[in-house]
């Protein structure tokens, strides 16, 4: 085979790739033989002479390529690869350690060099054409760069013009079928459009030879299978190795193609709406129906349209079975229209629809018809709740007055208490007296008027408020509901100063609030809700039509008062529910409580024997509370033990074993020990340590123990127990009093004696975990430190209250009912409370509770340390009075 082309040629060592002839790629090379080697080419191209290189590629494939072609999979060395015959002078080994005779193939593809270019530091980027197969017939030289003698092998394929081999016109015809072929799935393998392009073209107008050279290429092919290709030099045996490995690309295409069909469906298939995957998978079922025959699926669209339609029809008659006023009647349809017009997957046909729904489900006309039997309502009052007689009074005198008008326009009842004293029990029976449906809302925590008033519609996932939230619940426009009002959080009050200091608070967040267009003011909406001359049009923001609240029949409940804006507290009559004695939670217990819990356990009346000393004891020393919230739960526990002692012996068919009675002694084996037993008046008398009466946020009275201590120091007063700043300065005061009234009080020698001078006062309110607040505690604080520099000692059992000025007045305090019964309950025997809340106690407190306690009405601080320090250091008792006459000149 006689070529043109120069035998000797400059050897470019290919790594992990082949060149072929009619394919033009780039090589890279570098080092000082890139130089050499370029130099020389540049030489041939500025003497406009043709410069060739030879590409022979390596036999194996390599792991550091320095080329960035791909490269093959398969780093096997073909077992048949002939030996590269070398120099005799040879080292045999290049600069970079390479076995020229070992390591290059023995052939490899003439290469023209169309453009050479400096690419980063030393390196050069070859841009050949490849030409024609050549086999190395003996390196030459190494280096500067590998020359090599070559014996080229025309393409075959230029001289064959006329076709005589049957056999090669065979694999000819395969090659253009099996070749179109691989261009279209080439297609679907969405390569790159130039490339496709050109082949196609090339399709047409290209000989066999080059476009085979050209497809294997590309085809997917093993770095071996390449090798033999280029070895390969007779065309009928590179047509049938290219027709054989087209035949297994178009294979593996075709499973590629479904692959990405598939992965194309599921993606699309995660990206579909609900809807849309309906209308896909209704088409999909269609499509199989219609292959296996049953022709029976109706239209998907008219399906999906002809139940939107039930649905809207259903709305519409909603709508008008609703009764709705004529102008929300007006209003509904209109947005039926809008919604009818609306596409169902969007986001706005969701919220004009369950916009519509609220408008449908709410009780526009549907009312409940009021039985008011006043003699019925009472006995129902009666039946549920023991006590409660000024309560039980006023709730009938207000429902005798709605039978008697006929409207609900008299004054809201707030029932105000502590916690578990029967207010929402209370509301509970009107309800039923009433048979009107009942719902309660706590408006605890409500800071914002969206809370009342619910949020427009233009906001994301808006409803309506509470209010019209109720009445969709209840299902019925006169029901009676139960307004939870505000709740602060638990926090002893020691006087009304606090009240206002709560509410202050209360306000000023309101104020801030109100400032801000977001949240708007809860009360104010409240007041609309409570006012009935304006609750017959009450607009929720959501709703954004009047509804009527006219019939609605609100009750307020709430722990303290003190927190209420006073606007809403003048539209309410307020009714005090105070708390309970022992002996009546002790009737609570016998007649409600007992027979309730023991109904709800399964068992008999008769099967619990519990006595009232029993019962007694059980609310005294298990419970220390205002309700009976605790104390329920106690005889719950109580029950239940006996109810597990009754399953067991049922168990064992032993029922006869059963006793039913609830020993004192039980209580201990169920309950544990008692943790509230008699502290109080089992306390020792120590000097300095007083018992004060507060007053909690949550309606709560209760006793509190005010200790003072004094050491070495520079007169300072300590003060801890987490407390305010007015009851800091009931502290100052005292401590100020006592230090001007020292001399007097016989605590110093001298008028002109400082009583701290080298002392430091501490006073610490125990609990120190619970915020402590207000000027209460004046009385308390003075005659605590009294109590610690004279040794003289006050009862445990005596108790006090007041708020003191600097001149030692003892000034009025509130809460005195709540205050008494916290401390009868904790076994206190006398109360020493100031003049002017003489009247709180005889109109308010029990009589009994009034025969139980001593009360001492005093007027200055000398009348409360006079019926305070009783004791001597020895604890016995002084019955002359131990102030000095020059004290009382000062007065
Ligand atoms: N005088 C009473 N007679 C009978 N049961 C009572 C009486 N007072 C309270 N109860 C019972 O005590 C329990 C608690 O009462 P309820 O829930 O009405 O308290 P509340 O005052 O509303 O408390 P809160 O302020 O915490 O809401 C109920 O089971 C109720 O029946």
């Amino acid at each position: 085979m006689s070529s043109t082309y120069p035998d000797s040629i400059p050897l470019v060592i290919l790594e992990n790739k082949v060149l072929l002839p009619s394919v033009v790629t780039k090589v890279t090379i570098r080092g000082r033989e890139a130089s050499t080697l370029t130099r020389k080419l540049q030489a041939w191209q500025d003497k406009r002479q043709e410069a060739y290189v030879g590409c022979t590629p390596l036999k194996t494939l390599t792991t550091n390529s320095s080329d960035s072609q791909a490269v093959d999979e398969s780093p096997s060395e073909p077992s048949t690869a002939p030996q590269m015959p070398m120099p005799s002078s040879s080292s045999n080994s290049t600069s970079n350690g390479r076995n020229l005779a070992n390591d290059l193939y023995s052939f490899g593809c003439l290469g023209r060099v169309i453009r050479v270019e400096r690419v980063g530091f030393g390196g050069y980027a070859i841009f050949l054409e490849g030409l024609a197969r050549f086999r190395v017939e003996q390196i030459l030289q190494e280096r500067p760069h590998v020359l090599a003698k070559v014996q080229h092998f025309v393409e075959e394929v230029d001289m064959a013009t006329n076709v005589e081999d049957g056999d090669l016109a065979n694999q000819i015809a395969a090659f253009r079928v099996l070749s179109k072929a691989f261009v279209n799935k080439m297609r679907d393998l969405q390569l790159p459009d130039p490339l496709i392009a050109q082949l196609s073209k090339l399709m047409d107008n290209s000989k066999p030879g080059v476009l085979a050279n050209i497809l294997v290429s590309v085809i997917e092919t093993t770095y071996e299978e390449k090798l033999d290709y280029l070895s390969t030099t007779t065309l009928k045996a590179r047509l049938i190795m290219t027709n054989e490995w087209m035949t297994r690309q178009l294979h593996v295409s075709e499973k590629r193609v479904l692959k990405i069909s598939q992965q194309i469906h599921s993606n699309i298939e995660g990206k579909l709406s609900k809807k849309q995957r309906e209308f896909y998978l209704r088409q999909q079922l269609n499509a199989i129906k219609n292959e296996l025959g049953e022709k029976d699926a109706p239209e998907t669209g008219d399906n999906a349209a002809g139940s939107e339609d039930e649905e809207m029809s259903e709305l519409k008659r909603r709508l008008l079975a609703a009764m709705l006023p004529k102008d929300v009647e007006a209003t509904a349809m209109r947005e039926l229209k809008r919604l009818k017009k609306l596409h169902s997957a969007s986001a706005e046909w969701s919220v004009a629809r369950t916009y519509l729904d609220v408008v449908a489900d709410l009780p526009w006309s549907k009312s409940t018809q009021d039985v008011l039997d006043i003699s019925k309502a009472r006995s129902q009052l009666e039946g549920d709740h023991f006590g409660l007689d000024t309560v039980k009074r006023r709730v009938l005198e207000y429902l005798s007055v709605i039978k008697v008008k006929g409207d609900l326009k008299a004054p809201i009842l707030c029932f105000v208490g502590p916690p578990g004293v029967g207010k929402t029990s209370l509301g509970k029976s009107i309800a039923t007296a009433m048979r009107r449906e009942f719902h309660r809302i706590s408006l605890g925590g409500v800071r914002d008027e969206a809370d009342i008033r619910g949020h427009r519609r233009t906001y994301v996932g808006a409803m309506p408020g509470l209010i019209i939230h109720g009445m969709r619940k209840t299902g019925v426009n006169n029901p009676v509901i139960l307004l939870g009002m505000f709740k602060c959080s638990y926090m002893i009050i020691l006087s009304d100063i606090l009240i206002s200091y709560i509410f202050m608070v209360f306000l000023d967040e309101i104020d801030k609030t109100a400032q801000s267009s977001h949240y708007g003011d809860p009360s104010a909406a409240l007041l609309e809700v409570l006012d009935p001359e304006q609750n017959n049009t009450f607009s929720d923001h959501y709703l954004n039509l009047p509804f009527d609240l006219s019939k609605v029949l609100f009750i307020a409940t709430a722990n303290s008062v003190d927190t209420i804006p006073a606007p809403l507290l003048d539209r309410m009559e307020l009714i005090k529910i105070p708390g309970y004695t022992f002996e009546e939670k002790l009737h609570i217990s016998r007649q409600h409580i007992l027979p309730k819990q023991i109904k709800a356990h399964g068992l008999n009346l008769n099967q619990i024997d519990i006595s009232d000393t029993v019962l007694l004891s059980l609310a005294e020393n298990y419970t220390r509370e205002s309700g009976v919230r605790n104390f329920e739960r106690k005889i719950a526990s109580v029950v239940r033990a006996k109810c597990v002692e009754w399953a067991e012996l049922r168990e064992a068919e032993d029922t006869k074993s059963y006793n039913g009675i609830i020993e004192e002694c039980d209580l201990e084996r169920i309950l544990g020990l008692p943790p509230y037993e008699k502290e109080i008046a089992q306390r020792e008398a120590v000097a300095g340590v007083i018992t004060g009466l507060a007053y909690s946020g949550s309606g709560n009275g209760e006793i509190l123990l005010i200790e003072a201590s004094h050491m070495p120091g520079e007169g300072k007063l300590q003060l801890t127990g987490s407390l305010g700043d007015v009851i800091r300065e009931s502290a100052q005061i005292a401590l100020t009093w006592v230090k001007s009234h020292a001399y007097d009080l016989k605590l110093t020698e001298s008028s002109k004696t400082n009583l701290v001078e080298n002392r430091d006062v501490h006073i610490h309110f125990p609990a120190g975990a619970v915020a402590k607040d207000g000027p209460s505690a004046g009385v308390a604080l003075a005659t605590a430190i009294v109590s610690l520099f004279s040794e003289r000692r006050v009862p445990p059992t005596t108790a006090m209250t007041g708020e003191i000025s600097l001149s030692g007045r003892v000034l009025p305090v509130g809460g005195i009912k709540e205050k008494v019964l916290s401390a009868h309950r904790a076994g206190i025997k006398k109360i020493i409370i100031p003049a002017r809340n003489r009247r709180d106690v005889t109109s308010d407190i029990p009589a009994n509770i009034q025969n139980d306690i001593e009360f001492v009405f005093a007027k200055t601080i000398c009348d409360v340390l006079d019926a305070a320090l009783i004791l001597d250091q020895r604890g016995i008792e002084i019955h002359a009075p131990w102030i000095a006459n020059r004290f009382e000149s000062h007065l």
